[in-house]
């Protein structure tokens, strides 16, 4: 009999679910026992999806909490926002450890959810329970978790882009601007005007502005890593390409830095995390360098005339952003090697 952890997967059909089940395909200690939908339960997610024909969980499930509980140590909710805030308490009765990819347990105020995500915010003990998975940042408080909310797309670049800086007082946080773009697979499989070929292709557009619902979430980390309240301008950019987050982010520097402390410093705060690459001077990331990968990739130019930084930050957003960390945080929880499962250098060209 197998000794590998079992795992399920609740949204499996969806473009985050069926990246955790082509990433964990190849990882040593997990393997997928079940894949759940809402909507197709007893249909092979290969109808969906022919690039999985011939997985070995194969057929879908139902979202019932026993059965899946029955099949699977660990479970995975890739799901719409208000989704897990409703399923994860019974899951985690049945004696399931949760991951949710989705916003549900991201901001410890039930009142700032509502405010952004307008929809029911989960109930306070489990919101107080949720362990923030930014694997790099947070790693340590991972490990043992019941209830880990991965973090969203946009904040695992914008913050581990920024986080370093913020804690070393290299950077004034009330003086950053972050100017981001994602792919449309960022969107979700479902089809909307927004997403539609002709709406996207060859045009750019920025969208969500100031009221998108990862603000909230980039806030919070930035004002607990800076110790006082931050508010900050967080601009979401639509890119016709399938994968991949690029922020861009200004901030005022410390007088005196240059771009070769910038590096220093990120070099040293990520040493031994195999996921954060920093470029070498003069360097800045595209998104195609870490396509299908999950690494996040970081450059900087200071411009003295400006007295201002440019942070560049990129990663794939169904891996990094999504699954890839999702996974990470699996393995950080279990108390084994981060990497495991994630050890693929991107796609190129
Ligand atoms: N796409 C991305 O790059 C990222 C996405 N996320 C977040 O991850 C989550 C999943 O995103 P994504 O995969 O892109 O979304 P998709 O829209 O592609 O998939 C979501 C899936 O959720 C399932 N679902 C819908 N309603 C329910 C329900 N009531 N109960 C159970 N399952 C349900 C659907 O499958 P079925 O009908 O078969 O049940 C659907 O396939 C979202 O919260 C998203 O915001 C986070 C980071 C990045
Ligand atoms: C391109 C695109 O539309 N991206 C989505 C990312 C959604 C997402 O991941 O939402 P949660 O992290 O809150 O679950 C957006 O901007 O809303």
């Amino acid at each position: 009999m197998s000794s590998k952890v079992k795992v399920a997967i609740i949204g499996s059909t969806g473009y985050g679910g069926v990246e955790l089940i082509r990433l964990l395909a190849s990882h040593p200690n997990a393997e997928v026992t079940s894949v759940v939908s809402s909507s197709s339960a007893g249909s092979s997610i290969a109808e969906g999806y022919p690039h999985l024909t011939d997985i070995r969980a194969d057929t879908l499930d139902g979202v019932d909490a026993a059965a899946i509980r029955a099949k699977a140590d660990v479970v995975f909710t890739a799901t719409p926002a208000g989704v897990a805030a409703k399923l994860a308490p019974e899951l985690l009765e049945k004696g399931l450890n949760v991951i949710d990819l989705s916003g549900d347990y991201r901001l410890r105020s039930a009142e700032v959810y509502r405010e952004w995500y307008k929809k029911e915010p989960a109930d306070a003990r489990y919101l107080a329970e949720a362990v923030y998975g930014l694997a790099e940042i947070y790693g340590d408080r991972v490990r043992g978790a019941r209830l880990i909310s991965n973090p969203g797309c946009y904040p695992t670049a914008t913050l581990l882009g920024l986080l370093p800086a913020v804690a070393e007082g290299y950077i004034d946080p009330a003086t950053i601007i972050i100017d981001a773009k994602s792919g449309v697979s960022g969107a979700g499989r479902g089809a909307s005007l927004g997403t539609h070929y002709s709406e996207l292709n060859e045009n750019f557009k920025a969208y969500k502005v100031n009221k998108h619902q990862h603000i909230p979430e980039i806030e919070q980390v930035l004002s607990d890593t800076a110790g006082r309240p931050v508010v900050t301008t967080f601009t979401t950019h639509l890119v016709p390409m399938t994968r991949g987050i690029m922020s861009t982010m200004y901030a005022t520097v410390r007088e005196g830095l240059k771009t070769a402390d910038f590096i220093e410093l990120y070099r040293r705060y990520y040493e031994g995390r195999r996921f954060v690459r920093v470029r070498p001077e003069g360097v800045l990331p595209a998104t195609k360098e870490v396509w299908g990968s999950n690494y996040c990739d970081i450059g900087f130019a200071v411009d003295e005339r400006t007295g201002r930084v440019t942070i560049v930050s990129v990663i794939d957003n169904l891996v990094k952003g999504a699954a890839g960390q999702a996974i990470q945080n699996l393995n950080l929880s279990m108390g084994w090697d981060e990497t495991l499962g994630l050890n693929f250098i991107p796609a190129y060209p």
